[in-house]
């Protein structure tokens, strides 16, 4: 088992290349993450065998897959985003012999609180430093509610401990801020609740919990903004087909729209419209995006995205779709860095709280660029370069630990007359193994470098 003592990998460094770089080819980009640690919760809590295709062989959904197995659920080896889950059923997990350990994902800590906080036994989740920064009171409030029992650090920051033999009361629950994990971690925790649990969010978020859980025949009611369960059911085993992952596909969609002469295609792209903010951005940007062969895949919406270089103009950003894009906001601040005119980004204080605070991180980054970007307490004003095509200058980056900053940073290389050398790509690995050569096989030019040694 992994344990947050273990010794860190090597530092990873990427070295964008400058020249006229041209994205083209048809590519499927790893399985969705927030689906495939739902498919390993849900699979694990299951009675039956459930069979994924299509599953992260991403560090964040592979550590959910090793705290299931350290709670004595058998999982299978993924083989090219092949699992088999034999799920124990709501009660069958056993006391694990370790803390659990889920690296960097907040997904992992946040929604597991509200399974384990179900169980008849302690366990511990802790995670590495990035996680153990972010806030996870927002899980702790609402389980205390519902009378789970949780230490936690300073702050309340993991490692957290969570006592179990509590037995959980249903509570009615409204969200302080639109956030996926929190609601999903109060619907988990529902399950094992007397009652019926209800959660009321603020603006819609991803609902991939809802869906999997009637997926596996748990009813949920959905009022407007309000998802009720009742607790005591079961769950039923099934097939799962992991769609490609929106927030992954994001990097080559903003490539494409400002690298000159692209024309790719991103296939069984995952099109959840509480997913697809991206798309609608980056169309009111003036993006060539279109959608083909729409379908549906285990009650998830799939098509594949194709997308054309175009002459991006900056706008200030419907707060609406904020939720429905808030990890796609890196790659597209590049996009508005490359855009004409200038692009004004409100409400989206969440990503200050994120692997990093990724307002500060990507303006200083920008800023390093030549790009005029302010950081502001909700958001970012830039000042677009236009048309232009090697608009950026020669950087170094610090990803600061954060797999999505590094991937933006690797794109606006597409622009840059320099070269951009960032630092502790290592954490491209959580959420898409394989990064740099997809993007090179597109015609990104990047050098990655292995750098021995300790985490820079
Ligand atoms: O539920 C999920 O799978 C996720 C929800 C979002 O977090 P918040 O709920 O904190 O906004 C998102 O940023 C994260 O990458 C995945
Ligand atoms: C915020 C993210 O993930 P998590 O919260 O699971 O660490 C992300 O992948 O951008």
């Amino acid at each position: 088992m992994n344990t947050a003592t273990e010794p860190a990998p090597m530092a990873v460094t990427y070295i964008t290349q400058p020249g006229r770089a041209k994205i083209q080819g048809s590519i499927r980009v790893p399985g969705d993450k927030s689906i495939s640690h739902r498919s390993i919760m849900l699979g694990a809590l299951a009675d039956g065998t459930t069979e994924i295709t299509g599953f992260l062989q991403g560090e964040d959904s592979l550590n959910t897959l090793r705290c299931f197995r350290a709670m004595g659920v058998e999982i299978t080896e993924p083989v090219e985003g092949r699992v088999r889950v034999n799920g124990v059923g709501l009660h069958g997990l056993k006391a694990p012999a370790h803390p659990l350990y889920v690296g960097n994902s907040g997904t992992s800590m946040r929604l597991m609180a509200g399974i384990l906080a179900g169980q008849s036994f302690d366990t511990v989740l802790e995670g590495d430093e990035s996680l153990s920064r972010r806030p996870m009171k927002r899980v702790i409030d609402p389980l205390t509610q519902m009378g789970a029992v949780i230490e936690s650090a300073e702050g309340g920051r993991s490692p957290l401990t969570i006592r179990g033999g509590q037995r959980l009361r249903a509570i009615e629950y409204t969200l302080p801020m639109a956030s996926a994990q929190v609601k999903s971690c109060v619907l988990l925790a529902g399950l094992y609740a007397e009652g019926k649990t209800c959660v009321t969010e603020p603006a819609p978020t991803r609902d991939h919990t809802e869906r999997m859980l009637t997926g596996f025949g748990y009813p949920v009611a959905r009022d407007g903004s309000t998802a009720c369960l009742d607790g005591g059911g079961q769950l039923i085993a099934r097939q799962i087909d992991v769609p490609a992952d929106i927030s992954s596909a994001a990097f080559f969609m903003v490539a494409a729209s400002i690298a000159p002469e692209a024309d790719i295609t991103l296939e069984h792209v995952g099109m959840n419209p509480t997913r697809t903010g991206v798309i609608d951005i980056l169309k009111l940007m003036g993006a060539d995006i279109t959608l083909h062969n729409p379908r549906e895949v285990g009650g998830e919406p799939v098509a594949d995205v194709k997308i054309r270089s175009a002459k991006l103009r900056g706008i200030d950003i419907p707060e609406a779709l904020v939720p429905l894009a808030i990890d796609e906001f890196p790659a597209l601040f590049v996009a508005a860095a490359c855009a004409e005119g200038r692009t004004v980004l409100t409400g989206a204080e969440e990503l200050r709280v994120k692997e990093s605070d990724r307002i500060a991180v990507m303006a200083d980054g920008l800023n390093k660029l030549g790009v005029e970007a302010t950081a502001t307490p909700d958001g970012m004003i830039i000042q677009g370069k236009g048309a232009n095509s090697q608009s950026f200058g020669s950087a170094e980056i610090w990803s600061q630990g954060d797999h999505r900053i590094a991937m933006s940073f690797a794109v606006a290389g597409l622009r840059s007359v320099g070269t951009i050398t960032i630092h502790n790509c290592e954490f491209v690995e959580t959420s898409f193994p394989g990064f740099a050569d997809l993007f090179r096989h597109c015609g990104g030019g990047l050098v990655d470098q292995l750098v021995t040694g300790e985490r820079a």
